[in-house]
């Protein structure tokens, strides 16, 4: 389980620390207890969720034992990918309410990696419609090629090759138009394709983006607030400030921020 509150990994670090040898036993008790709960909240949030498919099931396993170790010794990436860089079934269906409840037809996500969210939005989207994924890693080619045969739904996704940053200009040429966007790519790269997807005009009317990892694993609200050491502060605060926009940080896993045009958020009166 992937602890994203560095609240609760500190408290997970003091039980293991040797400052615990002195503390009372029923003190020791106590604070084992707040871990537990944290735990039985984020184990019944998974229990509570609809579960996501067996080829989504797939996708997370063979992620997990995928030797990404070798491949990066073998030269075949650039850097040793993390296996917990997939999404979660919660994540999963998150997404596929938010595509379906757009009633979308024209998916984007930067950041594809494994396949894993990708499949999740093409599986709540109608036969004609498409999600375009991002990706810089050209060994994700024939891995994720492979999986998405798995799936009936893995012909409506297009992977794109290259630095987002690029094909969000070829997106652009195309004349493409997004009702929702998926970000979760390199945290320093969200704040320029946030920019170039509003002023070129890639998301369609009553469009959404969602940024996955606004916490970044406590980041934003723990460290020094430069734009440097702090990208993802720096995205975050860049949209809260931006009066076009209406945004909502969901504060499930590691967070996504929400994002809409003020205004397609406020209501009107006559
Ligand atoms: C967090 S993972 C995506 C996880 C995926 N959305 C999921 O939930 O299963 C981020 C991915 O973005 C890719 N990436 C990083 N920088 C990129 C860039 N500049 N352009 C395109 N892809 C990039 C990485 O190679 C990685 O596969």
């Amino acid at each position: 389980m992937t602890v994203y509150d560095p609240a609760i990994r500190e408290l997970a670090a003091l039980l293991e620390s040797p400052e615990m040898k002195d503390v009372k036993p029923e003190i020791r008790e106590k604070l084992e207890n707040i871990l537990e709960m944290s735990k039985k909240r984020h184990n019944y949030a998974d229990e509570i969720t609809t579960k996501h498919s067996d080829v989504l099931d797939q996708i997370t396993k063979e992620t997990t034992t995928h030797p990404w170790e070798e491949v990066f010794k073998a030269g075949k990436t650039s850097w040793i990918m993390p296996a917990r860089m997939i999404s979660s079934p919660i994540s999963s269906q998150f997404l596929k309410f938010i595509v379906s409840m757009a009633k979308a037809k024209q998916v984007l996500e930067i950041g594809m990696f494994t396949g894993y969210t990708a499949l999740s939005m093409a599986e709540a989207l109608p036969p004609d419609g498409v999600v375009i994924t991002c990706e810089i890693a050209d060994y994700l080619k024939s891995l994720t090629s492979e999986f998405f045969s798995r799936s009936p739904h893995g012909k409506k996704i297009k992977p794109y090759f290259g630095p987002a940053g690029e094909t969000l200009e070829t997106l652009t040429k195309e004349g493409r138009l997004f009702d929702v966007i998926f970000v979760d790519a390199d945290k320093a790269g969200y704040r320029g394709y946030v920019e170039t997807i509003l002023q070129n005009g890639l998301l369609a009317p009553n469009g959404i983006i969602l940024a996955d990892n606004a916490f970044s694993d406590g980041r934003p609200y723990l460290l020094p607030k430069s734009r440097e050491e702090n990208p993802m502060n720096d995205f975050n605060e860049y949209i809260a400030n931006r009066p076009d926009l209406r945004q909502v940080l969901l504060p499930f896993r590691d967070g996504i921020l929400a994002i809409r045009r003020t205004s397609e958020v406020e209501g009107k009166v006559d």
